[in-house]
């Protein structure tokens, strides 16, 4: 633990300020304001994704001022290192009563986008009436699957970021601007 930390000391002092709070909070009203207009007469399912897309949906849950409902789901292809595994972690339960409804998926970043791609196919199966995506950041240029979210705040290059939710080896969530790991 104590070489972990100091590894993570060293990445949070060399890492690089790539979206300073204040731009994260004004993208955020944007991002409302277009969910608004596309989904505020759908009373929606806003699924939020665990553990990364904790801070983006609480953010944007609060600029939503129509009914909806929250639940979320818990899955992890990362399990705290900085590279994806080939399998997904479906940890904790799985929602239910999603058949018939409109689903939100909000989280933190799409990349290579398996993730994403294998929660909306679960959403399907589970017979919703429609499905949309929702992510604060996407890295378009490392995408390995065919999946583009509807809304998206930012778009960012192939580096590693944390902060915002994101980790660093399950660290550095709590920091408040999009970070880049120094290369
Ligand atoms: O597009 P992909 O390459 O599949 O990666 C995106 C996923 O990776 C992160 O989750 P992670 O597995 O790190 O779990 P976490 O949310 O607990 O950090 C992030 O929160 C996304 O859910
Ligand atoms: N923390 C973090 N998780 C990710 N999951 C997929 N890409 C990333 C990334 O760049 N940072």
């Amino acid at each position: 633990m104590k070489s972990l930390l100091e590894e993570v000391r060293r990445v949070e002092q060399e890492a690089e300020l790539l979206i300073r709070p204040e731009e994260l909070e004004a993208a955020l009203d944007l991002m409302a304001t277009e969910i608004s207009h596309r989904l505020g007469d759908t009373t929606p399912i806003i699924l939020c994704i665990m553990t990364g897309g904790l801070v983006t949906c609480g953010k944007l849950l609060t600029r939503l001022h129509f009914p909806l409902q929250l639940d979320y789901l818990h899955v992890s292809r990362y399990r705290n290192q900085t590279a994806g595994s080939d399998d997904i972690a479906w940890l904790g339960k799985r929602p239910e009563h999603l058949a018939g409804r409109h689903i939100l998926i909000v989280d933190d970043i799409l990349d290579e986008g398996y993730t994403m791609q294998a929660i909306v196919a679960f959403c399907r199966q589970a017979g919703a009436a429609s499905v949309s995506t929702s992510v604060l950041l996407d890295k378009a240029s490392a995408r390995k699957t065919a999946i583009t979210p509807d809304f998206c705040a930012f778009t960012i290059p192939d580096r590693y970021v944390f902060g915002y939710g994101m980790d660093y080896k399950s660290f550095l969530r709590n920091a408040a601007g999009i970070y880049a790991v120094s290369r």
